[in-house]
């Protein structure tokens, strides 16, 4: 039995067939706003469910402690440092690079599940194919709206992950979902393809070390292969995401300097990938880092000037 299979409880879980996927995508569940004003539904037991709790009151109070500067904007009296917010009267911000930020600040956010690829990669037991066929599905009756599939990469590399043909196949049709696949090189590219993926995943990284132990080349030799990989993928209008691994922090190199981060996500989006994915890989951007902070913020303004996000 594989690892994963005990945990999960397969069959206890409904299967997909038996949940309603127009009434589970429909666009009322994330709205917080109206009859749905608690924490929205939640499935269970193929009931929906609504909360008491008011999402406009726990806000409320939330950015009462944290964000103070909203409590004292009647004191701020030069025009310079006050910033209107279209449709909410007496709302400012500082001016500035904090103006900048919040001004850049996305309206929603969105979830991509990677357990199907980056979960099971490094499982040492093999996963049967049929279970990480029936995770995806149950992933997408839970509401994502995108879940990495699997990988194709070398499976002397990633053992784990070489059935990606076969589950791709199995899954490429499933309604409710994106269902994106990593492709490191054109050869993985043109499996995954021939597999039927619709959207894929180049990866690299900000770390040098990480990039040579991860996928065996430098950061500019990738950077060429993933050019070759998004060249295919325009001609087949296929989605590209680019990572960028190691954001903070590199397990060989230590602290990784944003600019090296900006550098390498400008590359990946002049590529023209549709999405750029910041991983703090290992883990290390914790509150208790009293750099953190700082770098965030340098990591935040760099991209967006590089990218030019944020307007000047
Ligand atoms: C990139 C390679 C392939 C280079 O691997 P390599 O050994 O340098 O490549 P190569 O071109 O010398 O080829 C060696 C062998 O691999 C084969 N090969 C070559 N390419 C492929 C392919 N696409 N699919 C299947 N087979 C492939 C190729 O045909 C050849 O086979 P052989 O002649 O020896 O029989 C290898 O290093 C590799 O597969 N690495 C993947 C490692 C991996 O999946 N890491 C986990 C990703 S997680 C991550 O990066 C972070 C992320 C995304 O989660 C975000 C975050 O958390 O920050």
């Amino acid at each position: 039995m594989s690892s994963l299979e005990e945990p999960l409880g397969l069959d206890k879980l409904p299967s997909l067939s038996d949940i309603d996927l127009s009434r589970r995508f429909s666009s009322k569940r994330c709205s917080t706003s109206g009859d749905d004003s608690g924490l929205g539904y939640c499935w269970i037991d193929g009931k929906t469910c609504g909360s008491f709790n008011s999402y406009e009151k726990d806000f409320k109070e939330f950015a009462r402690e944290t964000f103070t500067w909203r409590n004292h904007t009647r004191e701020i009296k030069h025009k310079d440092v006050v910033w209107q917010n279209k449709g909410r009267k007496n709302d400012t911000v500082p001016r500035g690079i904090t103006t900048k930020i919040f001004k850049g600040m996305p309206n929603y956010v969105k979830i991509v599940e990677v357990g199907p690829r980056d979960g099971l990669q490094n499982e040492k037991n093999i996963v049967p194919t049929s279970v990480k066929i029936e995770l995806i599905k149950r992933l997408i009756s839970c509401g994502l709206s995108v879940v990495e599939a699997t990988s194709f990469v070398s499976p002397k590399w990633v053992p784990q992950l070489a059935d990606a043909k076969d589950v791709v196949e199995a899954v490429k049709n499933l309604e409710g979902a994106r269902l994106p696949v990593l492709t490191p090189n054109l050869k993985g590219f043109e499996a995954a393809v021939a597999a039927g993926a619709k959207e894929i995943a180049v990866f690299g990284s900000a770390s040098e070390s990480f990039s040579k132990a991860n996928i065996n080349c430098t950061i500019e030799e990738s950077l060429v292969r993933f050019r070759d990989v998004i060249n295919a993928s325009k001609k087949l209008e296929i989605p590209v995401r680019g990572y960028v691994s190691c954001v903070i922090g590199c397990p060989v190199e230590g602290a990784i300097s944003p600019s090296k981060v900006a550098y390498v996500a400008k590359q990946l989006h002049d590529m023209g990938c549709s999405e750029i994915s910041l991983g703090d890989t290992i883990g290390i951007g914790t509150p208790g880092r009293n750099y953190l902070y700082m770098h965030m913020i340098e990591l935040i303004v760099s991209l967006h000037f590089k990218l030019g996000i944020i307007s000047t």
